[in-house]
């Protein structure tokens, strides 16, 4: 079996530790392989297309499933001890269902005591994570009056009752405007910081991901295709996504573009980007020396552009954003 080092006593803020996961369904291989780790305070994002076994992680690491093979840790627990584990960890759902009825506050004591604590305690902790999560002014109000993302925040102080190790956030921004994404994220960052808690965030919202998780794994196919820092995983890509500028124009010019950047010193090619409708990759030449530097073919194409009368609408060298990444990654798998 795998060994995955139990973390010494005091010395360690490793929380989360997964060890070469692996899961199998009859013929199919869900898992081949997840090794990660999570230290105590920080946001991971768990992120992959569809069916690229982030719902089988996730049940593995919350003790639902058994892995085929592979070991994981929580909080210094072995993953022998499911038990054990599910009094450290916290589960947010995705689609989480709510007794329309029930006030916040009775919701949240009736979870707190059903993790043993004395009824006034229970009060007590629900009061507040209540205001934890910005529920204060409407923890005596019925669940069926609140807005989706008031149940979201509502799920999460859920998630936290038992004051969990780590917490596994199942698409917890679905369906919240980008307002309420952008919040909810924020809460989720705070709880992290303030608590300690280890967060782990499944999400296809990879744009809002970057600014909120320390690190991210990038799951494809069952297979981990990239982890690390956001700043790491884009790095790693740095080489392809270098070379290449995206640009937006109207629809209407957008053949009068790439005629007019193709013929360009130092550029290879204009082709319409094929994840963002509207825009344009240009693929710069690898500079070998002798012809221009990039930055200078990158100055050229607006200057042209502009004397041209093209309306320039969106410009972003490097298209070094995780979402680029992510797609790249994950697209031999989609194909
Ligand atoms: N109970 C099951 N029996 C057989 N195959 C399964 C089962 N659960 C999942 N799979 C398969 O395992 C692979 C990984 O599925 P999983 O649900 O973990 O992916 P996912 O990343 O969560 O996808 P999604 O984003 O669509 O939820 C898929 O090919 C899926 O069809």
């Amino acid at each position: 079996m795998n060994h995955v080092p139990e973390p010494a006593a005091g010395s360690r803020t490793e929380i989360l530790a997964a060890e070469d996961l692996r899961k199998t369904y009859g013929e199919r291989v869900a898992l081949k392989g997840l090794t990660f780790s999570l230290d105590a305070g920080k946001v991971l994002g768990f992120l992959g297309p569809n069916g690229a076994g982030k719902t089988t992680s996730i049940r593995i690491l919350t003790t639902i499933l058994r892995p085929s093979s592979g070991r994981f840790v929580v909080d210094g627990i072995s993953s022998e001890h499911p038990v054990a584990i599910r009094r450290r960890i916290g589960v947010l759902p995705e689609g989480l269902g709510f007794p329309r009825q029930m006030t916040a506050h009775g919701y949240l004591t009736y979870f707190a005591q059903l993790y043993g604590r004395p009824a006034a305690e229970a009060r007590r902790v629900a009061s507040d994570l209540l205001e934890d999560v910005g529920l204060q002014n409407r923890m005596d109000s019925s669940i069926g009056s609140f807005s989706h993302g008031m149940r979201q925040r509502l799920g999460i102080a859920r998630a936290l009752v038992n004051d969990p190790a780590v917490v596994f956030l199942d698409e917890p921004t679905l369906g919240l405007d980008p307002r309420g994404q952008r919040e909810l994220l924020r809460l989720i960052q705070r709880i992290a910081r303030e608590r300690g808690t280890g967060v782990v965030l499944c999400s296809h919202l990879l744009s809002e991901i970057e600014g909120v998780c320390d690190e991210v794994v990038i799951l494809s196919a069952g297979t981990v295709v990239a982890k690390g820092t956001v700043a790491e995983v884009v790095g790693a890509s740095r080489p392809e996504l270098d070379h290449v500028v995206r640009i937006r124009v109207p629809a209407e010019s957008l053949a009068k573009t790439q005629s007019l950047l193709e013929v360009l010193p130092g550029i290879e090619n204009a082709a319409l980007a094929e994840e963002s409708p509207g825009w344009l990759d240009v693929k710069l030449q690898a500079s070998n020396g002798s012809g221009p530097q990039e930055s200078q073919v990158r100055n050229n194409l607006l200057e042209t552009l502009i004397r041209a009368d093209v309306p320039i609408l969106g410009f972003d060298t490097g298209g070094g954003r995780l979402e680029d990444v992510f797609l790249r990654l994950t697209a031999e798998a989609i194909r």
